[in-house]
C-alpha cells in the first residue's frame, strides 16, 4: 500500500538491534586487529629470533675458524724448518696471544705429541701417540686434504671439555716424494673457545639458549654451553659450522609466557570497547527514537498516523507558495463521513474508532505522492492536492475517493457502511490560506445539504 506524505513511519525495529550489531562489528573489527598485530608481532619476534641464532652461530664459527687456522701456521713452520720448528715454545706462546680461544699448541711428529705450549699445564699431553691402536693406512689422509680436522667435543686429556683441531703434515723427500711427517695440533678448551661469540648476551635480551655437539668418542650429544634459565616456547636452531663439524645452537624466548596475558588483556579491553560502543549506540538509538516519537506526537494524529491540523497548516503553506507561480493548481478538499455518529452510537466508541482508521487507509489509497490527507479532528479529514495540472484530474481524485469512502466496512462480523461529502475550493492568487480552508468548509456543508455523498466545488 502507497502511503504519500500521510504517515509517519514509526520506527518498529526494536532499540536494541542496532546497538547488537555495533557490538557484534566492533568485538570482530577489534578482535580481527588484535589477531593481525599479534600475528605481526610474531612475525617479527620469529624473524628477529632467526637473526639472532644466526649471527651467534656465525660468531662461533668465525672463532673456531680463527683459532683452529693457528693449525695451519704451525704447519707452514713445520715446512719451513723441514720438520723442526726451532725456539717453538717461544713462537707457540707469541702465536697463542694472536690466536684467541686456542687452548694450547702442539707438534706430533709421527702422530706422537712431544711438544706443547704451555708446557707446564699440559706436560700430562707429552707423549700421547694419536695414532695408538689405529690403522694408520686408513687414519692418515691424504695430501689433498690439507684440511684442519675437528675433533669434539670430547673430555681432554688435560680434564676440561674442549676439542682438538689437527693437520697432517707431508714433507717431501730429495726425491720430491711426499711422505708423513706428523701432526700440528691446535687444543681448544670450553667455553674459552667460544667466549668472543658472548652467548651469555643473550640471556640478557630474554632469550634462553643451548649449544650441543655430538662426542666422536662416544657418539653422544654433549651440552656444550647453555643459559641459567631453560628453553621455552618456541625454539629457533641453527646448526653450527666448527671445522669440518657441525653443532646446534637452540635459541627460544624466554617470555613466551606473556603471549597468553596479552592476549587475555587484548580480548578484554576489545569486549569492553564493544560494550561500550554498543551502549552508546543504544543511548544514541533511544534519543533519536524518542526525539521522533515528540514529533510525531506534536505533528501526527495518535488514531490514524495521518498529518495533524498542524502539519496539515505548514504543508498547505509550502503548497500555495509552490503554486504561486501559476504553473500548477492547488485544491484544499475538507472531508466530513456521512451519518458516523450512528456507528459509534450503536457500535461503540471503539467501532467509531476502527472505522476512522480504515477510511484513513483508503483515503491515502487515493492519493498521489504529492497530494497530502490529514486529519482535522473528529470525523473531519482535510486534503491538499498540489501540482494539479487540470480539474479534471482533481475531479478524478475526489471520485476515488468518494468510492473508497463508501465501500463497506466490516466491524465485529457487521457490514458497516458510511459515506463522505466532500467541499473542494482550488487556490486563486490573492486568497490566504484560512480563507480557502474556510471555503472548503463551506463547500462541505453544501455537499451535506444536497444529499452527502458528493463532492462539491466553492464558488
Ligand atoms: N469513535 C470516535 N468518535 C469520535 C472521535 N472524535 C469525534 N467523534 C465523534 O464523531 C461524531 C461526529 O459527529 P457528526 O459529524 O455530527 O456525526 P455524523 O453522524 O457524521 O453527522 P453528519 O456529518 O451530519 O453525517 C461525534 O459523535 C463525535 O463524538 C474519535 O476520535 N473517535
Amino acid at each position: 500500500m502507497r502511503l504519500p506524505l500521510m504517515f509517519t513511519a514509526h520506527p518498529t525495529s526494536p532499540t536494541w538491534r542496532l546497538p547488537i550489531i555495533v557490538f557484534l562489528l566492533t568485538a570482530m573489527v577489534g578482535g580481527w586487529i588484535c589477531f593481525k598485530t599479534e600475528s605481526n608481532r610474531r612475525e617479527i619476534e620469529m624473524a628477529r629470533a632467526n637473526q639472532l641464532v644466526s649471527s651467534y652461530a656465525t660468531a662461533i664459527t668465525r672463532q673456531f675458524d680463527h683459532a683452529l687456522s693457528a693449525a695451519n701456521a704451525l704447519a707452514v713452520m713445520v715446512h719451513q724448518g723441514k720438520g723442526r720448528v726451532a725456539e717453538f715454545p717461544r713462537l707457540a706462546k707469541y702465536m697463542l696471544n694472536m690466536y684467541k680461544g686456542a687452548y694450547a699448541l702442539s707438534l706430533a711428529p709421527d702422530g706422537v705429541v712431544q711438544q706443547i705450549e704451555p708446557a707446564a699445564s699440559n706436560s700430562c699431553v707429552n707423549g700421547h701417540n694419536m695414532l695408538a691402536g689405529m690403522d694408520r693406512a686408513t687414519l692418515i689422509p691424504t695430501m689433498d686434504q690439507n684440511v684442519v680436522e675437528f675433533y669434539g667435543p670430547i673430555r681432554l686429556l688435560q680434564g676440561p671439555m674442549g676439542a682438538i683441531g689437527k693437520l697432517p703434515v707431508f714433507l717431501k723427500n730429495a726425491e720430491g716424494k711426499a711422505h708423513f711427517w706428523g701432526y700440528t695440533l691446535v687444543t681448544l678448551k670450553f667455553p674459552d673457545a667460544f667466549s668472543d661469540a658472548h652467548l651469555e648476551n643473550m640471556e640478557a635480551r630474554g632469550y634462553s639458549y643451548r649449544l650441543t655437539g655430538r662426542n666422536p668418542q662416544t657418539s653422544r650429544v654433549e651440552l656444550i654451553s647453555a643459559s641459567r634459565k631453560p628453553m621455552q616456547g618456541r625454539i629457533y636452531t641453527r646448526q653450527v659450522k666448527v671445522g669440518n663439524d657441525e653443532w646446534t645452537l637452540e635459541v627460544s624466548k624466554k617470555d613466551d609466557w606473556q603471549n597468553g596475558t596479552r592476549t587475555l588483556v587484548a580480548a578484554v579491553i576489545v569486549i569492553i570497547s564493544s560494550l561500550c560502543m554498543g551502549w552508546f549506540t543504544y543511548v544514541l538509538v533511544a534519543v533519536v527514537r524518542s526525539r521522533k516519537e515528540l514529533q510525531s506526537i506534536a505533528q501526527y494524529d495518535a488514531l490514524t498516523g495521518l498529518p495533524n491540523r498542524r502539519l496539515l497548516e505548514s504543508h498547505l503553506k509550502h503548497a500555495i507558495a509552490g503554486a504561486a507561480n501559476g504553473e500548477h493548481q492547488v485544491a484544499v478538499c475538507f472531508l466530513d463521513l456521512d451519518g458516523f455518529k450512528e456507528i459509534n452510537d450503536s457500535l461503540g466508541h471503539a467501532a467509531g474508532d476502527y472505522l476512522l482508521q480504515q477510511m484513513s487507509l483508503r483515503l491515502s489509497n487515493c492519493m498521489r505522492t504529492t497530494d497530502m490527507l490529514a486529519r482535522f479532528g473528529g470525523d473531519e479529514f482535510v486534503v491538499v492536492l498540489s501540482e494539479l495540472h487540470s480539474i479534471d484530474e482533481c475531479e478524478k481524485i475526489l471520485a476515488r475517493m468518494i468510492n473508497a469512502a463508501q465501500e463497506p466496512v466490516e466491524i465485529n462480523g457487521k457490514q458497516v457502511v458510511v459515506s463522505a461529502s466532500i467541499g473542494v475550493a482550488m487556490y486563486q492568487p490573492g486568497i490566504g490560506r484560512d480563507e480557502l480552508m474556510q471555503r472548503a468548509d463551506a463547500a462541505m456543508y453544501q455537499a451535506k445539504q444536497l444529499g452527502k455523498n458528493k463532492y462539491v466545488f466553492a464558488d
